[in-house]
Formats: structure tokens, sequence, C-alpha cells
């Protein structure tokens, strides 16, 4: 299907304000435990340089800025961006496109990309992208809609995408016509294996992929060829050495 980058933007932006809500809604609730997988898939240390890409309001950026790491929310949808700086004035948000990053080669110790990747026009070039930008021994965490892999399931989940996504979006989005997008975009997008393939053709090793909730979603994670940098702390020994922030 053809997803043009201005008028994906555009969409975004129309989205932004209740851009969340709808999400906890639509996946009944289920982000909130898919966005854990991808931060424990992440492993990141304190001290490191973490990329979120097509970051939008900067929810899936929320755990590493709260845990102390240092994170750059980076999108191309100036309205997502407005909404998760008005949330989260303490987040590093960035305008910039997946395919041409406004960042040097090898500036980040990880990078994730969480619901964005479908969106993108131009996978490929974002995949290598993202492999410019991380260094050498670095992680990406690729969070994004994929195969069921029961049959059944598959069907009942189909069901829901075409039928019942659409009509709750009517009520509850602004916009329905961009949760049409998100169920073609869904059903258009390669499964669990094929996405695996990309990240290999585009340079990145160690491929592994993990289904949740049946296969809804996968979550893939690979490494940059090169030495890894490793004198740091895990984040999560990092959570217990944070202090309360004081009210001022
Ligand atoms: C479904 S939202 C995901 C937001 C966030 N990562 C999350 O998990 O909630 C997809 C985001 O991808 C962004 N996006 C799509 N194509 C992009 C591109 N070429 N460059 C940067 N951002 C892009 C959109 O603007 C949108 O904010």
């Amino acid at each position: 299907m053809e997803k043009r980058p201005d008028e994906v933007a555009t969409m975004f932006d129309d989205v932004a304000p209740k851009y969340d809500v709808v999400n906890d809604v639509l996946s009944m609730g289920q982000t909130r435990r898919w966005r854990r997988v991808v931060v424990e898939a992440m492993d990141v240390r304190h001290g490191q340089r973490v990329l979120d890409l097509a970051a939008g309001t900067g929810t899936s950026s929320e755990p590493y800025a709260d845990a102390g790491v240092d994170v750059v929310a980076c999108d191309f949808s100036l309205g997502m961006l407005k909404v998760g700086k008005r949330r989260r004035p303490d987040i590093n948000f960035v305008a910039g496109d997946a395919t041409n990053l406004p960042f040097a080669d090898n500036s980040f110790d990880a990078t994730t990309i969480s619901f964005g990747l479908r969106n993108v026009n131009e996978p490929h070039k974002a995949l290598a992208e993202m492999l410019r930008v991380t260094k050498p021994g670095g992680r990406l965490v690729i969070a994004e809609f994929s195969a069921p892999v029961v049959p059944l399931w598959r069907t009942m989940y189909t069901e829901y995408l075409m039928r019942a996504l659409p009509a709750i979006a009517t009520k509850v989005s602004s916009n329905p016509d961009a949760y049409v997008y998100l169920a073609e975009s869904i059903r258009a997008w390669p499964d669990q294996d094929h996405l695996a393939a990309w990240l290999q053709d585009a340079g990145w090793q160690d491929v592994t992929y993990r289904n949740l909730s049946g296969g809804i979603v996968a979550v893939h994670r690979a490494q940059k060829p090169g030495a890894a940098h490793t004198d740091s702390v895990p984040v999560a020994k990092l959570r217990r050495q944070i202090k309360p922030r004081r009210a001022s």
C-alpha cells in the first residue's frame, strides 16, 4: 500500500491529541504489557544513549527517561511531538525522518522503534539509517504488529481488525479514517520471518524475535556488528539508585 510521508505525518498530527487514549482502548490495555517487553529486550544501561525512533508522543520513550537514561525521541509528525513535549518536557524530542536521520554515525548505544516502522514509506532505508546511527555492538529492538501464529486466532484477529476496530474508532477517535489505515497497514505488513530477513539484509546480525499476544505483535531484536561497550550499570539496578524528585 502507498504511504506518502506527508499524508502519514498529517494523519498522525490529526490523531495526536487522543492518540494514547485511543491506543489503550483499541488494544484493550495490551500496549502497556507490550511496551514492558520492549524495555526488557533493550536491556539498556546507565550512561547509555538511546534513540526511540517514530516516538510519537513519547509514550514509548518514557520508561527510559524515568530510569534516568539519555533518550532521544525522534518523529516527523510535529503534532505528535508537540503533545509529547507538553506532557513530558524533560524528554529530548527531535523532529526527523526515519529515512534520513539527523544524527551522526555511531551516536546511540541502542535504537528502538515501536509501532513505527510499518508506517515508514521506505522501511529498508530506515533499517539502514538505524544501523548507521547505532554504535558497533549496539542493539536494535523493533515492536510491530505481526501475524498471529494459530489459524483460528488469526481469523478472529482479522475480523477484529477489519470490522470491529474501525467501528470502535468511529466512536472514540476524531479521525476514524486513520484507523482504517491502521487495519490495512497491519494486514499488508510482512510477517515475523520476513521482517527478520529484512533486518539481516540491512546488515543487522543475531536477529531474533518473540511473539506477544499470540503473534499480534512481534518484538525483533538484533545487534550491529562490532564490539559492544559494556562498562555500564544495567537499568534494573539503576532504578533502585534513582532518588525521588523533590517537589520545588
Ligand atoms: C503508531 S505511532 C507510534 C508512536 C510511539 N512509538 C508509540 O509506541 O506509541 C507511529 C509514529 O511513526 C511516525 N512516523 C511514520 N513515518 C515516519 C518517518 N518516516 N520518520 C519519522 N517518524 C515517522 C508517525 O509520525 C507516528 O508518530
